[in-house]
């Protein structure tokens, strides 16, 4: 993996408007709000928009994440016109690679993330070839039950061997307690958390939030 002075930080999963400006405040890099309709932090049009206006208005910097599995056209094209748009599209499905290059060449202007739900090391291959299709690449785990929000974690020693050229994300069980391991062993572009830092599905503890920021920071200027 690319070696960096700090890491991205994406907090994903945010329900309420007013969590996406606190957490915002806090400097993080991207707010991400799921789309997927069969999860627990799923929210309708009205309120994605609204929350996405509010992050543009308030903090233009902070990439504003949409959640996605295998999004219809039409769905993708209502999403990314209007207001209260993402600047991010992240592909939780079964998106093949070539759907990705489509995607990116039909609407070059927002970045398209692939991520990829990996089950075995071998899955890792997988991932790499998705790079070129793909403007990061976001690695989570795999579940029977559920696309994400698992808080289940990669092992550690799969993610050492892995050399991607682009963006790379780690996703699954990111919390304060695990940084001190995954940073002296992995040094991913990104970290993506979501159901370790919440109350419950879409209520995010701010303390957990600047924990794991904290944690972050302690242990990249060291
Ligand atoms: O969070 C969800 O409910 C979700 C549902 C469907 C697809 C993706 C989902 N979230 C993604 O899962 C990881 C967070 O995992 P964790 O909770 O920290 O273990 C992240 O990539 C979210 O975008």
């Amino acid at each position: 993996m690319r070696h960096q002075p700090t890491v991205a930080v994406k907090i994903c999963g945010i329900t309420k408007i007013n969590q996406a400006l606190e957490i915002a405040s806090l400097g993080v890099n991207a707010i991400g709000i799921v789309g997927v309709k069969a999860s627990q932090r799923y929210i309708p049009n009205k309120q994605r928009r609204e929350l996405f206006r509010a992050l543009e208005e308030n903090y233009p910097k902070t990439e504003r994440v949409w959640v996605v599995a295998d999004p219809s056209e039409k769905e993708i094209s209502e999403v990314l016109s209007g207001d209260g748009r993402p600047s991010i599209i992240q592909l939780h499905g079964k998106e093949s690679m070539e759907v990705c290059r489509q995607l990116k060449n039909k609407y070059p202007f927002f970045q398209w993330w692939k991520a990829l739900r990996i089950r075995q090391q071998e899955d890792l291959l997988i991932a790499q070839k998705y790079q070129d299709h793909a403007d990061s690449i976001l690695l989570d785990t795999w579940s029977s039950k559920v696309l994400g929000g698992t808080g289940d974690r990669l092992p550690l020693e799969w993610l050492t061997k892995i050399n991607y050229q682009k963006p790379c994300w780690i996703a699954g069980g990111v919390s304060a307690e695990w940084i001190p391991e995954l940073l002296s062993k992995v040094q991913p572009f990104g970290l993506d958390a979501s159901s370790k830092l919440e109350d419950s599905p879409g209520i995010k503890d701010i303390k957990k939030v600047k924990s794991l920021l904290q944690a972050i920071k302690g242990q990249t200027m060291n």
